[in-house]
């Protein structure tokens, strides 16, 4: 039997009296470009900061790799591969898009000695620093802004900073919230060749979004939530076929 890279069992997170998560199951394999949706206030940045170890669950297990990691912190998560973007875009403008890349990265950093004396392995270190941020840039297809300050990019273009700084620690599971969120169309259809890429690299990609187009043609599978409770998985089409899933989409767009 493969087990798979994330295994959800029975999750539920209660906040005082809203139960933000009911008993959510499902499985995301390795390689595969997994998708949750579901309408506002359904639960999904929720379940995206129990698995990421920003917030553990009330009730159920979390596996990485078969093994339970539920109230893990998400710093020791992100040494076992987990790694993660937000809602909200969280660069420093000040920096270049490089300098926030390299913030991410982990060691080799320099220790007291180099800096205090600034022997050339200090030189050297920053420059191998800087060359694997710009190569993070590339990947994510920015390469050519590594010197411009994050806060004169373009929107896109500061969430692909993003994903470049979540793929700093070399993760094996990427979790995506809603990285097409302002995004013009272009930038959208770059961003989903982006995604669509990241399981080439060995990263498996666990993406909340509500751009249903984006959705449609990136994802492997798609779960549904809805007020906290799975209530549909499948093929994209599957999904949007639904009756149940376009009822919970109708009856929040009545709300
Ligand atoms: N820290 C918290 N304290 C209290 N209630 C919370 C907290 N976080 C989330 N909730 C509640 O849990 C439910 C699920 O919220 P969540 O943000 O996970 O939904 P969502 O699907 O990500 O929504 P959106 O699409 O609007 O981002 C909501 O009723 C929300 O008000």
């Amino acid at each position: 039997m493969v087990i798979p890279l994330l295994e959800l069992k029975d999750v539920s997170r209660r906040f005082g009296g809203v139960a933000a998560l009911s008993d959510v199951s499902f499985s995301v394999p390795a390689g595969a470009v997994i998708g949750l949706i579901g309408p506002n206030g359904s639960g999904k940045t929720t379940l995206m900061n129990v698995i990421s170890g920003v917030d553990a669950p009330t009730k159920g297990a979390v596996l990485l790799d078969g093994l339970p990691i539920q109230g893990v912190p998400a710093n020791t998560l992100a040494r076992r591969g987990v790694s993660r973007t937000f809602q909200h875009i969280r660069l420093i403008p000040e920096l270049t898009a490089g300098q926030n890349v390299t913030l991410a990265l982990h060691a080799p950093s320099a220790g007291p000695f180099d800096i205090l004396l600034r022997l050339p392995r200090l030189r050297r270190i920053e420059l191998d620093r800087h060359a694997r941020a710009v190569e993070l840039l590339r990947k994510v297809g920015i390469g050519q802004h590594a010197s411009t300050l994050a806060g004169d990019l373009s929107y896109g273009d500061r969430r692909r900073v993003e994903i470049a700084r979540a793929l700093a620690s070399e993760p094996r599971l990427l979790l995506l919230d809603e990285p097409a969120a302002g995004m013009t169309h272009g930038e959208r259809t770059s961003l989903r060749d982006l995604i669509a890429g990241l399981p080439a690299l060995g990263v498996t990609v666990l993406l909340v979004e509500h751009d249903m187009d984006l959705m449609m043609s990136v994802c492997d599978e798609i779960h549904v939530l809805n007020q906290g409770s799975s209530i549909a998985s499948g093929k994209p089409e599957e999904v949007r076929a639904n009756p149940r899933v376009i009822e919970a989409y109708l009856g929040a767009e009545d709300a």
